[in-house]
């Protein structure tokens, strides 16, 4: 039909329409106007009853169940959503015909999603069907369906796996962040301003670190207990966080071991100093803002309170004025520590870690690391024959050599901490130089069991003066 024939039709119709309006108008009076009204009023009324009578009925028949779960509700981010979305995403990206690929801050690296708008999924033998939907506005919405028979586990546990294996994701990709506290003078009203961090890239593993197999196992399993914990502290009634004291010589790997911990777990760090803060109610302020899945720190907790409750200076910290002020104005006391560790704020956090490191447990008060508050000691120690295999393997890839022999006997006599080992196994101008390295090792293990035979050991003196520490060092 050309156009103008549309045109003509529409326009007669139109005037069709005004002249039966006009004379509806003139012919019945109004008390039949209003009759009549009222008669398509209801008509209309029964049609959408009837309408949704029909949608009951099928309904009543459909053996299906959708569940909404919109993006945004009453203007407020739904993070249910956020969840499903990365479960789904990440879901069988093999299968996947499109595959999105995108940078997100704070990620790791590129995070490859299906980009495809419905995925369907199997749990505990039901089959559930997801789609995404997009209103007019842009408006998004995770439609999940599935048959009436399997309402009873998509309720009772199917979404609550889905949102935990999302936010387990997202964990997963998110890089991991190292935390300072910040000096109290310096904080202003925002939250923000009390701790300060950078990308944790730390290597180390529990894999290299060298200490007795035995040990290393119960802690990564102690660790992994913790963190699979989540109903077990909720049964026992149970803050769900954990405390370890690690403890020994200068480099024996303490600060080796956090990094451990947290690349494993793929927690947090919060490295806390306490002689950046003033009193018990900063130390309060500054744990309430650590968040969950996180490592809190205290190292050389020994230099940082003692039993009168009075800080003591930490080297290179304060200096000159400061000093004396400090003095003055020490109230981070050891009762303070202890309510942190087990005082109320702790319910308001879900898994935590809280680690305190000590050169000299002997010096500690034994409120502090009673069991129940530092729940597992862990010595590291000066280094043994397997700790020693261990940093052969890291540092020369050696399983094995003809002088393993001798270093295991020398070992046996001679203190030396894992971090003196290591130093002389590591590649000299970037060459790795076997023979060389062992022999040298060899030669200074001869040399400081003559000299601990001779002078007893003052090795860790001679240490004590050069420490330094992993964390600060990435600053
Ligand atoms: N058990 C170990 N396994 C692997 N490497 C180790 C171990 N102990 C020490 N090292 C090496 O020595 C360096 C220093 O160790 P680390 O800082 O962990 O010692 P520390 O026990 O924390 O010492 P400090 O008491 O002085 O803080 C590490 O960077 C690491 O390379
Ligand atoms: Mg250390």
């Amino acid at each position: 039909m050309m156009m103008g024939d549309t045109m003509g039709t529409f326009g007669s119709s139109m005037a069709s329409l005004f002249f039966f309006w006009a004379t509806f108008q003139q012919i019945f009076p109004d008390h039949l106007k209003i009759a009549i009204k009222e008669f398509l009023l209801s008509t209309i009324q029964q049609l959408s009853f009837v309408q949704r009578f029909s949608d009951r009925v099928i309904n009543f028949f459909s053996p299906y169940i959708v569940i909404s779960f919109p993006e945004y509700e009453e203007y407020r981010f739904n993070h249910a959503f956020a969840a499903i979305d990365t479960y789904l995403g990440a879901k069988a990206i093999g299968k996947a015909h499109n595959i999105r690929a995108s940078q997100v801050k704070e990620s790791k690296g590129l995070v490859l999603k299906r980009d495809e708008a419905k995925v369907t999924d199997v749990y505990k033998g039901v089959n559930v069907w997801w789609e995404i939907v997009t209103s007019t506005d842009g408006d998004r919405t995770h439609k999940l369906t599935f048959h009436k028979r399997g309402l009873e586990i998509v309720t009772g546990s199917y979404i609550k796996y889905v949102m935990e294996e999302g936010k387990s994701i997202e964990a997963k990709n998110k890089k991991r962040k190292l935390f300072t506290n910040n000096p109290s003078y310096t904080w202003g009203s925002s939250k923000k301003s009390l701790w300060r961090h950078i990308d944790f890239e730390h290597p180390s593993s529990f894999q290299t670190l060298a200490m007795d197999p035995v040990k290393k196992e119960e802690i990564l399993n102690d660790l992994e207990a913790f963190s699979n914990g989540k109903e077990y502290y909720k049964k026992i009634g149970k803050a769900w966080k954990r405390g370890y004291l690690l403890y020994g010589p200068p480099g024996t790997g303490k600060s080796t071991m956090i990094a451990a911990m947290a690349n494993h777990l793929n927690y947090n760090i919060y490295d806390l100093e306490l002689t950046a803060i003033q009193n018990n109610s900063e130390l309060r302020k500054l744990l309430t803002a650590t968040s969950s899945r996180s490592i809190i720190v205290i190292e050389d907790i020994d230099c940082s309170v003692d039993l009168t409750g009075k800080r003591k200076k930490r080297d290179g910290y304060l200096s000159g004025k400061k000093d004396e002020e400090d003095e003055n104005q020490s109230k981070v006391t050891l009762s303070g520590l202890l309510n942190f560790i087990d005082g109320i704020w702790s319910a308001c956090g879900q898994e935590r870690i809280i680690i305190f490191t000590t050169n000299h447990i002997e010096k500690l008060d034994p409120a502090l690391i009673r069991r129940g508050r530092m729940d597992m000691h862990i010595e590291l120690s000066y280094c043994g024959f397997e700790a020693f295999k261990v940093l052969a393997k890291n540092y020369l890839d050696l399983d094995s050599h003809r002088m393993f022999g001798d270093i295991e006997s020398l070992l046996k006599e001679t203190k030396i901490a894992p971090a003196d080992v290591a130093e002389k196994l590591m590649a000299k101008n970037h060459k790795i130089d076997i023979d060389g390295s062992l022999k040298e090792l060899v030669e200074s293990l001869e040399k400081r069991k003559k000299h601990q035979r001779g002078q007893g050991d003052d090795h860790k003196k001679k240490l004590g003066g050069k420490k330094f520490r992993v964390f600060r060092g990435l600053f």
